[in-house]
């Protein structure tokens, strides 16, 4: 891992300005599109569908956070639906901070993916019995997650952490609970069996242990150039691929 580049909270915070500054003209959707869908292609490659056995487990629980790791979960679930998964979305607190949220919960009832709410909190981990479910996404909370978790997410954590070994747990960005630079520091945190770094990997991604998750960068949007002025290399993508295994 540790030949691995990493940037810090506060230049992966530039990087981003930049990359939506006026120069580069990337837009907030743009980068959350390729993120989500980044995050469904690893699911393709750690899980993916066999056509030969009717009986695998399809269903993917999404857990979406109250921000922009969130939106990705949003994302993903759509392109998941796409790739032949079904993906079950819960979003117990909706944000209005971008108009654009709603048309991406518009896009998920579009192609009938389930999203659980609020209203859910009592009944919705009846939606994620290990007998059949593949995988959980947790896109709950990213590089701004600020310890201690307050509800209902705290909750919500609790039960996956239970569920950990039975269930294997795709972290969207960082593992959720964990400090973008300084890892599992918290009380609460996850374990995650895979971990998909978006743009490049955090300080945070030094802490997991090899041999129990596994490591990918995704979210192919920058230029060499662009990647050198940072200070790492850009990431050895493969042909079309969005996700490259680390
Ligand atoms: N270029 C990229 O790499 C892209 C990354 N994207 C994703 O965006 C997240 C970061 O999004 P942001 O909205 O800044 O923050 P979070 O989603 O991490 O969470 C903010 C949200 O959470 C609340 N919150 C914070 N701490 C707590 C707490 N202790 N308890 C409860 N709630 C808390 C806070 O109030 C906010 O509501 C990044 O990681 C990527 O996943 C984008 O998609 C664009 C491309
Ligand atoms: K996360």
């Amino acid at each position: 891992m540790s030949s691995i580049k990493v940037v810090s909270s506060k230049l992966a915070a530039e990087i981003d300005q930049e990359l939506m500054g006026p120069q580069i003209g990337f837009t907030l959707q743009q980068l959350m599109e390729l993120a989500g869908f980044s995050v469904a292609q690893t699911i393709t490659h750690e899980f993916p569908i066999n056509k030969a056995n009717p009986n695998m487990k399809k269903n993917v629980f999404i857990i979406a956070g109250p921000g922009n790791n969130g939106g990705d979960g949003l994302v993903c679930a759509r392109h998941l639906k796409l790739f032949g998964y079904n993906p079950i979305v819960y979003y117990p607190r909706r944000t209005e901070k971008q108009p654009f949220y709603k048309q991406l919960i518009s896009q998920l009832d579009f192609f009938k993916v389930p999203i659980l709410s609020q209203d859910d909190s009592d009944n919705w981990l009846d939606y994620l019995k290990p007998e059949n479910t593949l995988c959980i996404v947790d896109a709950i909370f990213g590089f701004s997650f600020k310890p201690p978790m307050r509800e209902p997410f705290k909750s919500i954590v609790d039960h996956l952490i239970a569920l950990e070994d039975k269930v294997p747990i795709v972290a969207v960005d960082i593992p959720t609970g964990w400090d973008v630079d300084q890892g599992p520091i918290s009380e609460t945190f996850i374990t995650p069996k895979v971990l998909v770094s978006l743009t490049v990997p955090k300080p945070c991604s030094a802490f997991i242990n090899p041999k129990l998750t596994s490591h990918y960068v995704g979210g192919r949007f920058i230029s060499r150039e662009f990647a050198n002025k940072f200070g790492f290399e850009p990431f050895d993508y493969e042909g079309t691929d969005q996700v490259l295994k680390l």
